[in-house]
């Protein structure tokens, strides 16, 4: 017997004002997978998972979450979710360990605190105050109080803006682990390889819909994946897409000997994405840089 998805999601829709925010998106996050929702800044993607938290309130569509509808659900349901939300600036003045450790005791089966401290990299934080911690530290926080009551489903958004590289990797193990627990996971990531190192489906949302989603190999269908070979001839610059790059090869071998700037081309899933939501890689590297400026303010 297949178990029900842990989250569905059917025409859904959300406007605020004149602003199409969510315009008919469909999702399904089975039970047990790690699913990526990917999409440029504007799609659509926090306010989606807000109402699958139930934080804010929809204008159309049917949602379920862990069989609930999250606009009517209580406490109880609730307690089977890990929301990682910012860290209030009320609570700036606890320390690392006094907020991991009260937060367990608002549930019924909680993460040993300190395991979770260890998991998230904070064990040499646990004695500094919450308004001390750099940015990516906050979030390692965050974090931890997501997942402390052992939840069913983690919503995460943006788990790892403004990790440094390290913190980023021990992060995915983490992730990871999760997974091996049987947790189910829904994070939304501006970060293609984040994406492509842990989630079992993308989807990737543009303008309020998603425009495609499948394994991460797989995202695009075949066309998009296949190799370009590509080469100069005497009449000038020649490309072929093909399943079979090396057939290709072989036959330009035996007409030319050694090809003319011969290159075999594999498309990574940032140019598949780009592609599905119809930017060019200059309009990506102008998003780094719209982020960067928001990171530092
Ligand atoms: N509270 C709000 N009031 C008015 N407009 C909003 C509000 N929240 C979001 N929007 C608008 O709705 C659209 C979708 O925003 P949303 O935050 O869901 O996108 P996102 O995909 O999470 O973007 P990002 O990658 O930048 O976090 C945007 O055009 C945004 O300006």
């Amino acid at each position: 017997m297949t178990s029900a998805p842990a989250v569905e999601v059917s025409a859904l829709r959300k406007a605020y004002g004149h602003k199409k925010a969510v315009d008919g998106l469909d999702l399904v996050v089975e039970q047990g997978e790690i699913l990526a929702v990917l999409g440029p800044n504007g799609a659509g993607k926090t306010t989606t998972v807000e109402i699958l938290e139930g934080f804010r309130h929809r204008d159309a569509g049917d949602v379920r979450v862990l069989g609930e509808d999250p606009a009517t659900a209580g406490r109880a349901w609730r307690s089977r979710l890990g929301v990682v939300l910012q860290t209030t600036n009320d609570l700036a003045e606890a320390t690392v360990g006094e907020l991991v450790h009260h937060f367990a005791q608002y549930y019924p089966d909680a993460r040993d605190a300190d395991e979770v401290i260890d998991a998230v990299g904070l064990r040499e934080k646990v004695g500094t105050r919450s308004r001390q911690l750099s940015g990516g530290q906050r979030r390692r926080l965050d974090v931890a109080l997501g997942i402390v009551g052992r939840p069913e489903l983690v919503f995460l958004d943006e788990p790892t803006t403004g990790f440094d590289p390290q913190a980023r990797r021990s992060f995915w193990d983490l992730i990871a682990r999760l997974r091996d627990d049987g947790t189910t996971i829904l994070l939304t990531t501006h970060y293609l390889e984040e994406a492509e190192h842990l989630a079992d489906r993308v989807v990737v949302v543009n303008e309020g819909k998603v425009v495609a989603q499948g394994a991460p190999a797989d995202l695009g269908g075949r066309t998009a994946r296949q190799a370009l070979v590509r080469w100069t001839a005497a009449d000038g610059p020649h490309e072929e897409r093909t399943d079979t790059p090396t057939a290709v090869v072989q036959r330009l071998a035996q007409t030319y000997g050694e090809v003319p700037a011969l290159q075999v081309l594999r498309p990574t899933l940032e140019d598949v994405y780009l592609a599905l939501i119809g930017r060019t890689s200059g309009d990506a590297d102008q998003d780094a840089a719209t982020e960067t400026t928001e990171d530092a303010r």
